[in-house]
């Protein structure tokens, strides 16, 4: 039997690497992006400054001693990092605990006027009111005339493509929501997807969203097209408890999307009634776990809801950070099994993801060596690649 593999965990501390230009980059736009998105009172506007300071050459400072989650941080290693700079520590925790900054400095948490208010919200509805969302909802009367396999597979499509340009993603990268993506799959699953959830299905389909917007109204549709077909008898849809990596989906961006879907036309309302009422009756329920908005990998699922996750026919993980938590966020060699990596999700598990990230698993060396030779390490970060792997 072989040994548990592991591998080295990814630090911001290469000055080049792609972790080291979203924490000395991406964040500081981050920061001024949401700066000039809201008429912030001088106390906002000095917090974020500070922020901004702290993010360039400081060291990682503790939450408040009221803060209402310091508990679940304390438990997520905070006592560890703070102290140490930013690009030392794991990028996957102090990615996270820049987002629960932000939202300090923005009074998100705080009783004040700025309480609740989320800073990422008018890139949010952008997308959804944009006039691509319009055509993308029209286009689903075209699907009608497929069989219901055909349009379960271009849902599965329109679900994993939607991840490709998340709004955080795009302050870096303008180019990669339109460029080519081809060839596009780097890994294809999906047979083995549809076979865990087989017409007359009567499980549970877990849902790990990631972005709102343009990516969580495909997810919504595969749900409500997996519920309309009975390949699953209930779905749980599982979002951020607070405002996370500029678009990640809360239960607000949930109600916003399944409005947009109700006041469209054609089939798209017809989903959204749909929709509306598995909420309402409980065929469709959305979590907000404290550890959805975590920074630690899916290994540390906390008991409970591991224990719920386990119950799932299956779990779709969708996006780039969701594939980090699932794989661990580590230098893998791109070859390592994804089923090796994945052994300890609690059920089986679907990756919808495009490429965003160093991180990568799974992949057969053909295939690896042919994306090296025609493109470099480029399609690894560039959002032009996807994949679809399933752990049974
Ligand atoms: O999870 P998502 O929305 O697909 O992507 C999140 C992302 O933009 O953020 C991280 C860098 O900040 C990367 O993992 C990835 O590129």
């Amino acid at each position: 039997m072989s040994a548990t593999p592991t591998a080295p965990v990814i630090l911001g501390d290469e000055p080049g690497s792609f972790p080291h230009s979203v924490l000395a980059e991406r964040h500081p736009a981050i920061i001024q992006q949401v700066r000039d998105a809201f008429p912030y009172d001088p106390t906002r506007h000095r917090a974020l400054d500070a922020l901004l300071a702290n993010c360039a050459d400081g060291a990682v400072e503790p939450l408040s001693a009221t803060a209402h989650d310091r508990d679940h941080w304390t438990a997520w290693g905070l006592g560890t990092h703070v102290g140490r700079s930013w690009y030392d520590i794991p990028w996957l925790w102090s990615e996270s605990y820049f987002y629960r900054r932000l939202l300090d400095a923005v009074g998100y948490f705080a009783p004040g006027p700025w309480q609740g208010i989320d800073p990422f919200r008018p890139f949010k509805l952008a997308e959804l009111a944009a006039p691509e969302t319009d055509e993308e909802l029209a286009a689903l009367d075209d699907l009608t005339t497929l069989p219901a396999d055909g349009q379960a597979r271009a849902l599965l499509h329109g679900s994993l493509w939607g991840n490709r340009a998340d709004l955080g993603f795009r302050l870096s990268d303008s180019a990669a929501a339109t460029a080519a993506a081809v060839p596009a799959l780097v890994a294809d699953d999906s047979d083995t997807l549809w076979s865990l959830l087989p017409s007359g299905g009567a499980g549970t389909l877990c849902l790990i969203a990631d972005n709102a917007g343009r990516e969580l109204v495909p997810d919504l549709l595969l749900i409500a097209h997996l519920l309309e077909h009975g390949r699953v008898g209930r779905a749980v849809l599982h979002v951020k408890p607070y405002p996370y990596y500029v678009s990640d989906a809360t239960t607000a961006d949930v109600v916003d999307a399944l409005t947009r879907l109700v006041r469209a036309d054609g089939r798209a309302a017809e989903y959204g009634r749909l929709l509306w009422s598995a909420m309402t009756d409980g065929t469709l329920a959305v979590r907000a776990h404290p550890f959805s908005a975590g920074p630690l990998p899916y290994a540390d699922l906390p008991a409970d809801l591991r224990a719920e996750l386990a119950t799932a026919a299956l779990t779709v993980v969708k996006g780039d950070l969701n594939y980090r938590r699932l794989v661990g966020d580590r230098r893998w060699p791109a070859t390592v099994p994804f089923a090796e990596v994945t052994a300890h999700f609690p059920s089986p598990v679907a990756a919808l993801r495009t490429l965003k990230s160093d991180v990568v698993t799974g992949l057969a060396p053909a295939t690896e060596a042919a994306l090296d030779a025609a493109e470099g390490g480029s399609w690894r970060t560039a959002g032009t690649h996807a994949l679809i792997q399933v752990r049974t």
